[in-house]
Parts: structure tokens; sequence; C-alpha cells
């Protein structure tokens, strides 16, 4: 879907939905000026109007001025906004949901009219063009197929089924903090070893850089690169198979599974 010209409403102008509009602008989609960014109290993004966004705390004037409408609040504020904008919505609003664990058809319950509702699990990430976002619509596969189109140009994207939509939230948008935890140890151990640690950061965050870069360009399962390091008797093997006495793979699954099950009862 070509953006250029059309208004967009980002209802709940917090971390993600700011990240978007960002964005979006960072990759060219749109103009700032073209973005309503909505909060109840806009003098927290007031920094973001130096950019051209729109910051209003009317709810109803954005989605009245724009076709696409993104909700981005959090899980249990989305009543209310619904709520709120129920009056204003059209059978021609596209609503992109971000929100966490609240399936389509919760939130055509809440809904007056029967608009066009796409689900999209980005990532923070996406501030930056390097999200990776899992798109899910199964009422409405051409509008699925538009939504992607917008994310595609801010990152990875994978149309999946709705059952999904919970594990893809912990394994791609809950996963940027948990690679943030390894990065944060990796450095702490770097400055253990001597380094200062922005050195011993950008070390680590290259690494890991350059570790992904590997997976995605040259598609080989990781056991496959792991091999290519670990020199018989050297160091790494050492390393890795200390981790692994200590439960790393274990620890970071079992992590996976409590985040997976916390969705369940998010709301
Ligand atoms: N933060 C992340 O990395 C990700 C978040 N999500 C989902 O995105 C949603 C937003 O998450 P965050 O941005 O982290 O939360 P947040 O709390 O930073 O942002 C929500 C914003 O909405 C505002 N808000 C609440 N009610 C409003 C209303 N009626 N009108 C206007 N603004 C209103 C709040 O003041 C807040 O600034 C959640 O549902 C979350 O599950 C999904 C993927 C990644
Ligand atoms: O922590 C959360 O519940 C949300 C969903 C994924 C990232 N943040």
């Amino acid at each position: 879907m070509d953006l250029k010209g059309k208004k967009i409403a980002v209802l709940g102008a917090g971390n993600l939905g700011i990240a978007i509009a960002q964005g979006i602008v960072e990759e060219n989609l749109t103009e700032a000026k073209n973005i309503f960014l909505t909060r109840r109290h806009t003098e927290q993004i007031a920094h973001l109007a130096k950019d051209g966004f729109v910051l209003t705390s009317d709810n109803l004037e954005a989605v009245k001025a724009s076709k696409i409408v993104m909700v981005c609040v959090q899980p249990k504020q989305l009543p209310a906004l619904i709520d709120e904008i129920n009056p204003v919505l059209t059978a021609d609003h596209l609503l992109v949901s971000v929100i966490t664990g609240v399936s389509i058809a919760e939130i055509k319950e809440l809904l007056k009219i029967d608009c066009a509702v796409v689900r999209a699990m980005p990532n923070t990430a996406i501030a930056i063009g390097e999200s990776m976002t899992c798109i899910c619509a199964p009422d409405h596969a051409e509008h699925g197929i538009a939504v992607q189109q917008i994310f595609n140009a801010l990152g990875q994207t994978l149309l999946i089924e709705e059952k999904m939509m919970q594990a893809a939230t912990v394994l791609g948008a809950s996963g940027i903090a948990f690679f943030m935890r390894y990065l944060r140890a990796a450095t702490q151990g770097g400055v253990q070893m001597g380094f200062h640690s922005e050195e011993a950061q950008l070390i680590a965050v290259q690494t890991a850089k350059g570790a992904a870069s590997l997976i995605l360009e040259n598609q080989q399962h990781p056991e496959v690169e792991i091999d290519k390091v670990t020199t018989p008797e050297g160091c790494t093997i050492a390393g890795l198979n200390e981790m692994e006495h200590q439960g790393l793979s274990s620890a970071l699954i079992k992590g996976l599974m409590v985040s997976y099950e916390k969705i369940k009862n998010i709301k």
C-alpha cells in the first residue's frame, strides 16, 4: 500500500507507537505531517513536534482525519479507547492493532461497525527500519497484504495464522529485550577482562550483528556457524560447554515459555 499522502492515526504514542511513526518517516513512506500521534498528555511527546508530527490528545480528530488507524495502547487501555472512537469509525477505516494478546474477534466485539482489522506484531527496532513484524488478517487477506507492504519497508515481515501471534510476540517483540540482556552481560564480561565499557559494548554488539547477519545471509543452521568457530581444544568450546553446563539454552527456552504463558493472562 502506498502511504504517500494518506493520513495515519497512531493512537497511544508510547514506546511502540512512537517507534512505528519514526520508522515510517525514516523510511520515507510518508511525511511526519501526515501522522497524528495521540496521547492523553501530549506534553510528554512535545519533543516530537519539531520532527513535524501532528500531536494531539484528541483521538476523534485523529481518526476522522485518517484512513489508517494504528492502535498502540496497552491491552487494558483498549476497551476505553475503542469506546471513545466508535462514534467516528467508519467501514472505510483500516484498523491495525499491535496490542498483545487481544484477538481480532475480541477487538471486533468492541467495535460498533464492521471495519477491516489487521493485527501486526512489530518490535521497537521498527524505529530504524529493522523490525521483525508478524502480521495476521484472517478475515481480510487483501488488507493483510497491504499492511505487510507497509511493514516490509520497516524490516522483515511474515504473514502468520492468528493462533501464532502470541508466540510471535515472545520471539520477535519481547525478543529485543532478551537479546539486549545478552549484550549487557557480554559487555560486563568484557569489562571484567579489561576493556572499557564502550569498547566492550562495541565488540559485543558488532559481534552479535555479525552472527545474525551470517544466519540471515547464509540461511545456515546456527550450529554450522558454531562449528566453524570452535577450534579443537580451543577457548570457544570451553566457554560454550561451560555456558551449557550452567543451563544457557535451557534458561533461554524456559524464559521464552514463561513469557508465552504470561501472554495468556495479560489483559
Ligand atoms: N513496547 C514494545 O516493544 C511492544 C509493545 N507491543 C504492544 O504495543 C502496545 C503499546 O506498548 P508500549 O508502547 O510499550 O506501551 P506504552 O505504555 O509505552 O504506550 C501506550 C501509550 O498509550 C497512551 N494511551 C493510553 N490510553 C490512551 C488513550 N485513550 N488515548 C491516547 N493515548 C492513550 C499511554 O499514555 C501511553 O503513552 C501494547 O499493547 C503492547 O503489548 C507490541 C510489540 C512490542
Ligand atoms: O512486554 C509486553 O507485554 C509487550 C509485548 C511485547 C513487548 N512488549
